[in-house]
């Protein structure tokens, strides 16, 4: 990353350094009443969603630490079994999308990610595992593993539907429109990973997990406390951003952006959105680059899960994010801007099409393209 050269810079004292993403308690979504915290929470979700796509989302009052702490444990256990035992549970046995995929497997943008994983999605009715994506999902055979795996889903989803009403709120739905959202993701086509990263080597052609945004709608990162390896793209054109005191500014800052630290806050999973909440915002919130650049000596785990819409869930701008577009302030002697509409989709057709695209033409996978 080379600093743009038509600008230059004297001490790097000159440089806006970025506050870190903020940190949104959903507590006060957990139960009943509580207007005013209600309505900071949702002004939050509203201002992070519009200038960052990403945040931390405190969910201390809604889980015990100590549940993904044992998520990780059971994640590491799996991956330190030989490689023969863990192509039990191999991708190619199912429908090529539910299962283990090996380090290296995942292709983003056309280079190997230094990663391997485990791919479960929502169990469909009659699975038939000639059908993308309608395979069934397969599970490691160590004790407690699927009971607390989908004891974390449940509580996943039950997270996705708080957040979806308090995204609501924050862009000023009515009640109506509010419970229209939330049944388009009552029966969300969930996705989760477990992902195991070991050291990115120096002289790696690639990343730990390429730039890439989320296609869905909310994701919700469980990771374990390793810091410096997951990082997030903000757009700054036009201004020079320093990150790291450490690093000159020649190697961290670029024109159009900059890559900021999304370390693990204790208590909180890292939250994004996805595609499908570009398409009902009409662009108003947009979905973010990220990468893992994971380079410390430890195996780092993290466990992402993909809060999505229902299979069948059509998506299309939302009559309040309009409304908050058409209200978008004018300047004097310009007409008000004609916002052209995202098109609309069925998710369950755009997620078959970015399945379709998901293996080169060496038949790497890549989930993030
Ligand atoms: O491991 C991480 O921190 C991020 C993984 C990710 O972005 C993804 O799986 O979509
Ligand atoms: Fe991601």
């Amino acid at each position: 990353m080379a600093a743009p050269s038509r600008l230059s810079y004297a001490t790097t004292d000159d440089y806006p350094k970025l506050s870190s993403l903020p940190i949104i308690d959903i507590s006060p979504y957990l139960s009943p009443g509580n207007r005013g915290k209600r309505m900071s929470t949702a002004a939050a979700l509203h201002s992070a969603c519009l200038e960052y796509g990403f945040f931390y989302l405190d969910i201390s009052k809604f889980v015990d630490p100590k549940e993904p702490e044992e998520l990780t444990r059971l994640a590491r256990e799996f991956f330190a079994l030989p490689e023969e035992e863990k192509d039990k549970i191999a991708l190619r046995n199912e429908d090529g999308a539910r299962g283990y995929a090996r380090l290296k497997e995942n292709v983003t943008n056309g280079l190997a990610d230094n990663h391997e994983g485990i791919d479960f999605y929502r169990p469909v009715e009659s699975p038939d595992k000639t059908k993308p994506l309608w395979g069934s999902n397969q599970w490691p055979s160590i004790p407690g593993f699927r009971e607390r795996y989908e004891a974390w889903i449940e509580k996943m989803k039950q997270l996705g539907v708080i957040v979806m009403e308090a995204m609501a709120a924050g862009l000023g739905m009515t009640p109506e429109e509010c419970e229209d959202l939330k049944s388009q993701v009552t029966d969300s086509f969930w996705v989760m990973r477990i992902i195991g990263y070991p050291p990115l080597p120096n002289d790696y052609q690639g990343f730990s997990c390429g730039a890439h945004k989320d296609y869905g709608c909310l994701t919700f990162l469980y990771a374990d406390p390793t810091p410096g390896a997951l990082e997030v793209f903000l757009g700054r054109p036009g201004h020079l951003v320093q990150t790291a005191p450490d690093i000159p500014p020649s190697e961290n800052v670029e024109q159009s952006g900059v890559w900021i630290k999304a370390d693990p806050i204790p208590g909180c999973v890292v939250c994004n959105i996805g595609e499908m909440w570009e398409i009902w915002t009409n662009g108003l919130y947009k979905s973010t680059l990220h990468r893992v650049i994971h380079r410390s000596s430890n195996y780092r785990v993290s466990i992402p899960f993909f809060f999505e819409p229902n299979f069948d869930a059509y998506i299309q701008p939302l009559p309040a994010a309009l409304r908050i577009q058409d209200d978008e302030p004018q300047r004097p002697g310009k007409p008000a801007p004609e916002h052209k509409k995202y098109e609309p989709v069925v998710y369950g057709k755009f997620l078959l099409s970015k399945v379709a695209n998901n293996f080169d033409t060496n038949g790497a996978k890549s989930r993030y393209n």
